[in-house]
């Protein structure tokens, strides 16, 4: 790229997440997947899908709306699953293991695999209970294990300084920053390996966007994460890999910082710098 297509940038590099990732790192897939095609019907929304997503490194799909970003992300919980008429074919590989095997078992899968979605779905029930209620159903109810596991999920999801002197009052009551926070609370209790987020800021506002951020780039210390975002200047903060789709298709995947920088391809390019999209 030039550099003057660089100063015209869509987004801003200064912006780029050059935090804990560095060429030298091994590359340790977490998740592959191998000539993945789906369609809905007879509509064909994903089109020969191969990429390895990292172990304990934020991967954000990017690319204009329609272009298959989520289809591609509920594809690594077997969410599409429940959408009627999908076909899928190909491979998705977690530790090596094809997800799409007939013996896998779908809800320790998705133990396994957590998902919060663009818009924040507390439970209607107190704080403490959002984020108990994975492990009541796994039959945990010892109340100091409870207690422990709440506390360090609220931890982790930074919101235990605003929650601590109200746990027992309804989610519904959070404001929508916060109870996006609380989602990821409830998601963390049940030490998944993989959380997969579908645009997990664009219905908060700047601040609450800035803590989610913040809070991706603590998740990734115990987490593999995989964000679908339509803001780039987000994917270039938060994430270490970046995949372009576009119709169906795995334009490019690369590291976050060379992608936006020198994209390998034209249509990544003309995206980034805001020529279509
Ligand atoms: N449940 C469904 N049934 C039929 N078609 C669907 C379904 N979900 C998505 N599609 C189609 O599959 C294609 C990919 O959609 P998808 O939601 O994955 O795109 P996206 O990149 O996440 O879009 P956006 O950025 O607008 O959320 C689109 O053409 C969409 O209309």
């Amino acid at each position: 790229m030039t550099t003057e297509a660089i100063k015209t940038h869509a987004i801003d590099i200064s912006a780029l997440n050059r935090g804990s990732k560095t060429t030298n790192d091994k590359f340790d897939p977490c998740i592959t997947v191998q000539n993945l095609n789906l369609f809905y019907g007879s509509k064909q929304a994903l089109h020969g899908v191969n990429m390895e997503m990292p172990r304990k490194k934020v991967t954000a799909y990017i690319g204009p709306s329609g272009c298959g970003k989520s289809t591609l992300l509920r594809c690594i919980n077997r969410m599409n699953d429940l959408v009627d008429g999908v076909t899928i074919q190909g491979k998705l590989l977690l530790d090596g293991e094809d997800i799409y095997d007939k013996n896998v078992n779908v809800a320790a899968l998705r133990r396994r695999v957590g998902m919060v979605f663009q818009k924040p779905n507390p439970f209607p029930k107190s704080i403490y209970e959002n984020v108990a209620y994975g492990l009541r159903i796994q039959g945990v109810n010892d109340r100091r294990v409870l207690d422990e596991i709440v506390e360090k999920s609220l931890r982790g999801a930074a919101l235990w300084d605003e929650a601590k002197d109200r746990l027992n009052d309804n989610a519904l009551g959070l404001s929508g920053g916060q109870q996006q926070r609380l989602v990821i609370a409830r998601a963390i209790a049940i030490e998944p390996e993989v959380i997969l987020l579908d645009e997990p800021a664009s219905a908060l506002d700047p601040i609450s966007t800035l803590k989610i951020e913040e809070l991706i780039d603590e998740l990734k210390e115990k987490y593999t994460i995989v964000i679908v975002t339509h803001n780039m200047q987000q994917a270039a903060r938060v994430s270490d890999f970046t995949a372009f789709m576009y119709m169906g298709e795995l334009i490019e995947f690369g590291e976050t910082s060379e992608l936006f920088t020198n994209p390998a391809k034209k249509q990544t390019e003309d995206y980034i710098t805001g020529r279509y999209g």
